[in-house]
């Protein structure tokens, strides 16, 4: 049974209103997101760096992902199996099979071995300048962060999915910094 108290009532108002201007700013053409120094700095070769296949309109850290094969990480990607599961991260290498999951979600076949990874590149529906992330609203990257309290979350996002302030949920996990196609945000007043 699910006892949490029901997420910010303002959260799925904020969802549909940014998921439209996200599709709005896709149909205007292609915008490279491009690795952060922050990113660049931290790649070792002994690190797993976990990106994603965007879903819809959503950024495409294609690029953040290949800085982190040129720099030797192993790559990680999500697999989802239902809303109430938690997410689990498998090893991904280039040829290895991709098969389509729930919400259309391209993903790891389930016999790829499940890894923790050392970076997360996080996919969101809005941010703000504090750092704070909206996601999808299953709590998959907020129970997978809480679950891997080490690692360095990157979220990856569209500069028009900057609002003000989001609301904050207790459970809500900050991202350490987002990259946009403009620019990198990197969060300031650790709590
Ligand atoms: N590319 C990508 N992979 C991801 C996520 C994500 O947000 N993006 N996830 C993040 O947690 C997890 C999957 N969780 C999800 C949970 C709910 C919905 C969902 O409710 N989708 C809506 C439509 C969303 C839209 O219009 O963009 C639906 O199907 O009604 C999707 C994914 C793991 N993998
Ligand atoms: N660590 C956790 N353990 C168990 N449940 C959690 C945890 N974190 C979040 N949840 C649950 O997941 C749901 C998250 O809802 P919310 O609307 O905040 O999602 P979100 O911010 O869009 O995040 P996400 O992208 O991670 O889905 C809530 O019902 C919450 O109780």
């Amino acid at each position: 049974m699910n006892t949490a108290p029901p997420p910010s009532p303002d959260k799925r108002a904020l969802r549909a209103r940014l998921r439209a201007l996200r599709d709005a700013f896709v149909a205007g053409g292609p915008s490279p997101i491009r690795p952060p120094a922050a990113l660049l700095d931290r790649l070792r070769p002994d690190l797993i760096v976990a990106s994603y296949l965007p879903l819809g309109s959503e950024a495409d850290p294609e690029m953040l992902a290949q800085a982190a094969l040129a720099a030797g990480c192993t790559l990680a990607l999500p697999r989802t199996t239902t809303r109430a599961a938690q997410i689990a991260f498998h090893r991904f290498a280039a040829g290895d099979p991709i098969e389509t999951g729930p919400f259309g979600l391209r993903q790891p076949a389930p016999d790829a071995p499940i890894v923790k990874p050392d970076i997360v590149l996080v996919p969101l529906v809005a941010f703000d300048g504090a750092c704070n992330r909206l996601g999808q609203g299953a709590g998959h990257y907020d129970r997978a962060l809480a679950a891997l309290p080490g690692a360095w979350p990157l979220g990856v996002a569209w500069s028009v999915q900057q609002v003000p302030l989001l609301p904050v949920d207790p459970w809500d996990r900050p991202l350490a910094g987002i990259v946009t196609e403009l620019d990198f945000i990197e969060r300031t007043d650790p709590q």
